[in-house]
């Protein structure tokens, strides 16, 4: 499109006529708000007819006055709260193909064919599954005169763009979903908050964040709900709800699933959602310099609580020291190895301790899992540590916290541009342009296609209930893997073979020095050889 064209496009009132309705579902995120404030203002700007859909899919399903056209002013003074002013919410019915019928009639009769989504990727599939049965429920609609033979020719055509709205950032295609970036706020300023304490008691703090995923949940079909049909998923046989405490814990935080689905699927796909989305304690942990971050998608061995008190060998606790603290003393660590990090865990506790530090910060997932996919609760680590460590030891579960309070200016901003963005998809589409997904790479609004997103979001799953952790780690994208290699490059204790020169000097320092000036080497390089440089200099002095 060249330069006059698209100016053309976005002209005011081009689009006059259309019907277009957003909806925000699932889990509520910050930013939610910016995104509906401006999908309504670009839409009407464009000369749409917008409405909101209240409750998410079941106001889509209910129809009546969730469906309620929007106004200039009814999005004026929404973009600095929090949650979602349109409601949201998990809906059974939509699951249903009866409940998606319902659901068509109350878009056709009021003429909405352009849908905006924002939710995860549960939300973002069931839309795939209503645009690809659209043309069906319209048959079904006409057959039943619910809807004329000229309602049925003109609302033909479902179009549908989505946006990720989740502070889990577990979306595979974008960089950073609405949501994600208010909820790391709202963590470290709780760690921030928690340190000081904890540094009076010198206590250790395992800080639990969220970041689950039930990514299969989504592939449940109406039909296995109805037959209640019995499935089994690779590496979660061994899940009992009833009888192991652990497992139950996993499953409480599934409540909204449990109550709805039937017992029988219960015992077998709830199991799934126990596969766990990392970014927050991942990041948090990078951010807050933690002890240590248990995480399903890198998660320790099997043994790893026999193994938690046994050895005395420590990496992160010396390097943090180190860094953190400008500690007289570093230690040349051996590189560690995934069976090994119980061990190296208690070690870095105890070292710290020994070496004066005052406090521990352990940070969790809420779904953490061994390598057997077992869960890692905080109550069993705080066992572990006071049992085997003796050290004054407290859980605090940050919980919806997290997803509370204003969205930070990423957010918002965010929430804007995909907004606009999700909006001038729609009024481009044609009949055969397949539902996108509004995502963010690198700074760029960019629109990929939907399912091939869900796709690739539930691989991660997969891999997790297969055990394929590398491949877990991979397909969360690079900048999730660059995370996670950064957390482990800067909890080594012993920097790589040929780090020091003649003299004793790190060489990553000398090479950081140069290849900077040089433009060689990218931010995240250089940080991550001063980091190696500083260690090192501090060992020259021994
Ligand atoms: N396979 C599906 N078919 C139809 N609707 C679905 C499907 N998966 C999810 N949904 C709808 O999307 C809602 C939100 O999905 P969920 O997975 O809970 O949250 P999220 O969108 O945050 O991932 C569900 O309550 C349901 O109404
Ligand atoms: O609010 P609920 O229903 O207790 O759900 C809690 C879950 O929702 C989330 O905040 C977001 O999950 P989704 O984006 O998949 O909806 C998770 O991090 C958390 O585990």
């Amino acid at each position: 499109m060249d330069v006059n064209t698209s100016q053309r496009f976005i002209e005011r009132g081009s689009h006059k006529g259309k019907g277009l309705a957003v909806f925000t579902s699932g889990g509520d995120s910050q930013g939610m708000n910016a995104a509906v404030r401006s999908v309504v203002r670009m839409g009407i700007y464009l000369g749409c007819k917008v409405y909101f859909i209240r409750e998410g899919y079941q106001g889509m399903v209910d129809g009546g006055d969730n469906i309620e056209e929007a106004n200039w002013s009814s999005v004026s003074s929404i973009i600095h709260k929090g949650g979602t002013i349109i409601g949201s919410a998990r809906c059974m019915d939509f699951i249903k193909r009866e409940g998606r019928l319902k659901a068509a009639y109350n878009l056709v009769t009021r003429g909405i064919t352009n849908l905006v989504v924002i939710g995860g990727d549960g939300s973002l599939t069931g839309a795939n599954l209503f645009r690809q049965e659209w043309s069906s429920l319209l048959d079904e609609l006409l057959e039943n005169n619910k809807i004329t033979k000229d309602q049925r020719e003109k609302y033909k055509h479902l179009h549908i763009a989505g946006m990720v709205g989740s502070i889990d950032n577990d979306f595979c295609g974008t960089d950073m979903t609405i949501g994600t970036d208010s909820a790391l706020h709202r963590i470290i300023e709780a760690i921030d908050a928690i340190a000081s304490t904890a540094y009076s008691h010198q206590r250790t703090f395992i800080m639990e964040v969220m970041g689950r995923h039930c990514g299969n949940y989504s592939e449940i079909e109406a039909e296995d709900f109805s037959k209640s049909k019995k499935k089994t998923l690779q590496g979660f046989d061994e899940i009992d709800v009833e009888f192991d405490p652990i497992t139950f814990n996993r499953l409480v935080m599934q409540q909204d699933i449990v109550k709805e689905i039937p017992e029988s699927i219960l015992e077998t796909e709830t199991a799934s959602a126990l596969s766990v989305l990392i970014y927050l304690a991942l990041v948090t942990a990078l951010s807050c310099d933690a002890d240590y971050v248990f995480v399903p998608e890198s998660p320790p061995s099997i043994d790893w609580k026999d193994k938690f008190c046994a050895t005395a060998c420590c990496s992160y606790l010396a390097l943090v020291a180190a860094l953190a603290c400008e500690a007289d003393q570093v230690f040349i660590p051996e590189d560690p190895v995934p069976n090994n990090w119980v061990e190296k865990l208690c070690k870095r506790l105890q070292q710290e301790r020994k070496s004066g530090q005052r406090l521990n910060i352990i940070i969790m997932a809420e779904g953490a899992i061994d390598r057997e996919g077992k869960p890692i609760t905080s109550e069993l680590v705080k066992n572990v540590v006071v049992d085997n460590l003796k050290q004054d030891t407290r859980i605090t579960v940050l919980g919806h916290v997290q997803r509370g309070g204003s969205p930070s200016a990423f957010d918002r901003i965010l929430g804007c541009r995909m907004g606009a963005e999700a909006v001038m998809a729609l009024m481009e589409a044609t009949p055969d342009t397949e539902p996108c997904v509004v995502s963010l790479d690198g700074n760029q609004a960019v629109r990929l296609p939907l399912m091939e997103c869900v796709r690739r979001t539930k691989a991660v799953a997969q891999a997790m209930a297969d055990k394929q952790w590398d491949l877990a780690v991979q397909l969360r994208g690079r900048s999730f893997a660059r995370n996670l290699e950064t957390y482990k490059m800067l909890t080594r204790l012993k920097p790589p073979k040929g780090a020091f020169d003649e003299t004793g000097r790190g060489v990553f320092a000398n090479a950081a020095e140069e290849s900077y000036r040089a433009g060689k080497l990218d931010k995240l390089a250089v940080r991550l050889y001063f980091y190696r440089g500083v260690q090192l200099r501090f060992c020259t002095r021994y």
